[in-house]
């Protein structure tokens, strides 16, 4: 299978040469250039495990990556997963589910594509017999969840952007104490828009990217996406049959990246009712779904702090298939919203989406709340999502974060701070991060003085 630009300017490549670019050439996203039909297919995927399931899902896109060599590397990428069903779907009555997707290495729900992209990046280095210089900015958890799939692999290094002092001290814990020293966590002077739109910008300089070797591991890259289809399936396939007719997955949305993955696996034909895309109170994307109107805002620091983002950078995705494929029209848009950071869509299909938007002040007593109804306790992230659930759907809500990754959020929630043991260890070591600028000078320099 090949892979387009959404701005068409880019040579379409194969899928390792478009998983080891990460951004296209021409400043667009990656994309199949044909979907495949699942319709008549998905059922026959029922009662799979997830590894298996993630195989049979990901070997339609990875066509040119041996079956056996392609199954051994999806099976190590859910051996550290400490559920055995990996992502499991809990009910919490007979009309709302949680969907875990927390029990990865780093209690995210990054950690289902980042463990399969650091083996893909692992196969790839062993392959060409080439180094790869990972680059990636994070508002929290992808930053984590792509240092530990790539702790220690050879022939890898990888430079992790963040806003400084806006993450939570347990996620910059989780980047800056690994003590491998292929981990660069470089803390910007910025916010998370910020730490984007200059990997953006150091991924269109093709020399320095091809010189460097540099991939990109944020969901620009085609392969997080896809890696993130696959658990909408398998929680898809474990709903009764009438519970499927009425669903609604719920997700915590920032970067749009995971909520783009359910709503591509529709278009490939698994008849998914719809979405609502859940917002902390950065609400770009809630006004965008319940008016049509696109407009950037200064960033609000909040208590769910992986989904503060003005800038999603996987509308552009969803975007292509809404200007119908026009990739011309694509570079229009885009251009509009970068310069004026506002643009009105006339023919904007919204109707498999819906739209809920949660403050500060709300994520605390929807937490208490959650827990006192279902005695189940969500991380702030979730929190969101339980804002308004729809009473006449089913809601399947995605968890994206274990709540121990946010203790003190927590604690004022509830009154108890949860723990877990790998992220209590981590309090003993020492941090490592490197002091940067914003800049895409400062970053380029930084890089090219520590690659491999
Ligand atoms: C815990 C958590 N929830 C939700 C999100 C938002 O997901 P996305 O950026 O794919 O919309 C993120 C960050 O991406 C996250 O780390
Ligand atoms: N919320 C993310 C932001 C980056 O999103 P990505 O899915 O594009 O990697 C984070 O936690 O870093």
């Amino acid at each position: 299978m090949r892979f387009i630009s959404t701005r068409g300017l880019a040579e379409p490549l194969g899928f390792s040469d478009a998983v080891a670019t990460g951004l296209a050439p021409d400043g667009g996203l990656f994309l199949p250039e044909t979907l495949p039909d699942l319709s008549a297919q998905w059922a026959q995927w029922a009662g799979l495990g997830y590894a298996e399931l993630c195989y049979e899902f990901i070997k339609l896109f990875a066509t040119d990556i041996s079956p056996d060599t392609l199954r051994e590397i999806v099976r190590k990428s859910y051996q550290h997963f400490d559920h055995a069903q990996t992502a499991p779907l809990v009910a919490l009555d007979s009309s709302t589910y949680v969907l875990e997707l927390f029990h990865g290495p780093t209690l995210a729900f990054k950690d289902f594509a980042m463990q399969l992209l650091g083996n893909l990046y692992e196969h790839q280095c062993a392959q060409r017999g080439e180094s790869i210089n990972v680059l990636g900015a994070t508002s929290g958890d992808t930053g984590a969840a792509a240092i530990h799939a790539l702790l220690g692999k050879p022939g890898t290094a990888i430079f992790i952007l963040y806003p400084d002092g806006r993450v939570s001290p347990l996620q910059e814990r989780q980047m800056t104490c690994t003590g491998a020293d292929n981990v660069f966590a470089l803390a910007i002077d910025g916010s998370f828009d910020d730490a984007q739109a200059a990997l953006k910008t150091i991924f269109g300089d093709t020399a320095f990217r091809l010189k460097n070797r540099l991939s990109a591991v944020n969901s620009i890259n085609l392969a997080r996406v896809l890696a993130q289809c696959v658990y909408y399936l398998y929680a898809w396939l474990q709903l009764p049959s009438e519970a499927r007719e009425r669903a609604e997955f719920v997700v915590p949305t920032g970067n749009f990246g995971n909520v783009l993955a359910g709503w591509l696996l529709r278009r490939m034909g698994v008849p998914i009712p719809g979405f609502k895309v859940a917002t902390n109170q950065n609400d770009i994307l809630y006004r965008l779904f319940t008016t049509g109107e696109y407009r950037v805002a200064e960033v609000q620091p909040s208590l769910a702090p992986s989904m503060d983002i003005q800038v999603a950078s996987n509308f552009e995705r969803f975007l292509y298939y809404q200007l119908g494929s026009d990739a011309a029209k694509v570079r229009e848009v885009m251009a509009a919203c970068a310069k004026d950071g506002v643009y009105r869509f006339e023919d904007f299909d919204r109707s498999a989406f819906s739209a809920s938007r949660c403050t500060d002040a709300e994520i605390p007593e929807i937490i208490a709340r959650v827990r006192r109804r279902y005695g189940y306790l969500v991380d702030p992230h979730t929190a969101c999502a339980f804002k308004e659930l729809s009473p006449e759907k089913v809601s399947v809500v995605l968890a994206t974060a274990s709540p121990t990754k946010f203790p003190e959020t927590i604690g004022e929630a509830i009154g108890a701070e949860p723990k877990h043991p790998r992220l209590e260890v981590l309090g003993k070591l020492p941090i490592v991060k490197h002091r940067l600028p914003a800049s895409v000078k400062a970053i380029t320099d930084f890089v090219e003085a520590h690659a491999v």
